[in-house]
């Protein structure tokens, strides 16, 4: 069998869901699984934008075989190199071993160091704005640099306004539906679109902006990733857009507090329970906490995205910064994470780290994040005392937090 959907005039989506890898890349947890998206175009010469997974790979190539009924494959675009997509590539060449291969010069040699096997003869190097003619499509190719492989190009429909976006756009989970109109976005997908692109491609904010922008300027009907849903209505473009620029631009989506914390007793959860709680008395809205020994990263680090405060305390450790905090600082770090105010929480019972290595993250290692005044370092427990500092510590989150402003205006 296969499972393909015409989208428009001749070109079609060919998917395959994963629901058996667990991990992303081996690090980010999928408990929904992954789709793996190409695409072909039935024209006069007949075209395959990207391949799949190696663990789709017979799924693609009968995708593949049912749509060409019998033609020959002319060209097959390699957006970019990347496993999850070019690790059935060189089974797709050895069924159709004319097929043109489309792609940056880069692209080749990253295919020859994976495969080890070159089809120079193959090859047709595209660079930014060539243009490939298939009938009553052409398709123009865009660079689009580390977003989020050196090689990326993307690919536009002049004919339908059809962006092939590789891996922008992209999301976690597999689908029902195919078409973002077609779910409750919001509630049910926007969550594993976020994690995706802060995990995925959120340290190459410019270059998504710098690819945004070159969007601007053209008309555009359907934005069709290689993972997840597409979009095809102007609603669902805009609003994908939207949350991109957001996101590439580092600029919140929400006014609110994200806690993340460490606690190997409980006297530091404790704390932030309490702080939160004068927070919420304060009339901060949205207050979230989240325990980065339990939580992935990748969840938290998509939560820091999301909100324009944050908060990080956790206890020192063997005189270190306690690890699971150490790790989620060092990937927020990592992924350029920045433009935040944040404030910080320590622990410790007789020789203090953690306070120093959090401030340090904040001020020297994060971009353009504020250090919240005051800042904490508990001994051991809250005491009575602490109260005071503690209340002040709210005061100044609630006064940054109002004081905000509006998200929206800051894109
Ligand atoms: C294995 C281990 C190593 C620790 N190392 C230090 C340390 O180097 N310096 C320090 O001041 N406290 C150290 N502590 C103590 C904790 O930082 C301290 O008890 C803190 O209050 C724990 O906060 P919590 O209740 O939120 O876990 C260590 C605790 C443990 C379990």
């Amino acid at each position: 069998m296969y499972l393909v959907e015409e989208l428009k005039n001749g070109v079609y989506w060919m998917g395959c869901n994963d629901f058996t890898s667990a991990m992303f890349e081996r690090i980010f947890p999928i408990p929904e699984g992954v789709t793996y998206n190409s695409y072909f175009f039935d024209d006069e010469k007949t075209c395959v934008i990207d391949a799949m997974d190696k663990s789709c790979r017979d799924e693609f190539l009968e995708d593949v075989e049912h749509l060409l009924h019998g033609r020959k494959l002319d060209y097959f675009v390699i957006q970019h190199m990347e496993p999850d997509h070019a690790s059935s590539a060189l089974a797709l060449i050895e069924k159709y071993p004319d097929v043109k291969i489309v792609g940056q010069p880069q692209t080749f040699k990253l295919f020859e160091q994976f495969y080890r096997h070159p089809y120079p003869d193959n090859y047709l190097p595209v660079k930014e704005g060539n243009q490939l003619c298939l009938g009553k499509h052409t398709l123009q190719f865009i660079k689009a640099p580390m977003v989020h492989w050196p090689e990326v190009i993307m690919t536009y429909d002049l004919t339908d306004h059809m962006l092939f976006s590789a891996d922008a756009f992209g999301m976690f989970g597999t689908v029902g539906n195919i078409y973002a109109d077609q779910v409750d976005f919001e509630e049910n997908y926007l969550e594993s679109a976020r994690r995706y692109y802060v995990n995925i491609v959120g340290k190459y904010g410019p270059q998504v902006v710098r690819v945004l922008q070159k969007a601007a300027n053209m008309p555009l009907d359907f934005i069709c990733p290689l993972h997840g849903v597409v979009y095809r209505t102007p609603d669902t473009i805009k609003y994908i857009i939207d949350k991109h620029l957001h996101w590439a631009k580092y600029v919140p989506e929400k006014k609110g507090v994200v806690i993340a914390f460490a606690s190997i007793y409980g006297d530091t959860a404790r704390a932030v329970s309490i702080l939160a709680n004068k927070l919420s008395r304060r009339g901060v809205k949205d207050v979230r906490l989240y325990d980065v020994s339990k939580n992935h990263s990748s969840y938290i680090t998509a939560k820091a995205w999301e909100y324009s405060h944050m908060v990080i305390a956790a206890p020192t450790y063997n005189l270190n910064l306690f690890l699971p905090m150490e790790s989620f600082l060092h990937d927020l770090q990592t992924l350029m994470f920045q433009n935040r105010t944040i404030a910080v929480m320590a622990n410790h019972s007789w020789a203090s780290a953690a306070y120093k290595t959090m401030v340090d993250y904040v001020e020297n290692q994060f971009k353009c994040c504020e250090l919240l005044d005051p800042s904490m370092d508990i001994k051991s427990s809250l005491r009575d005392d602490d109260e005071g500092l503690l209340d002040e510590m709210a005061d100044k989150i609630a006064e940054s937090v109002k004081a905000y402003p509006d998200p929206d205006t800051l894109i």
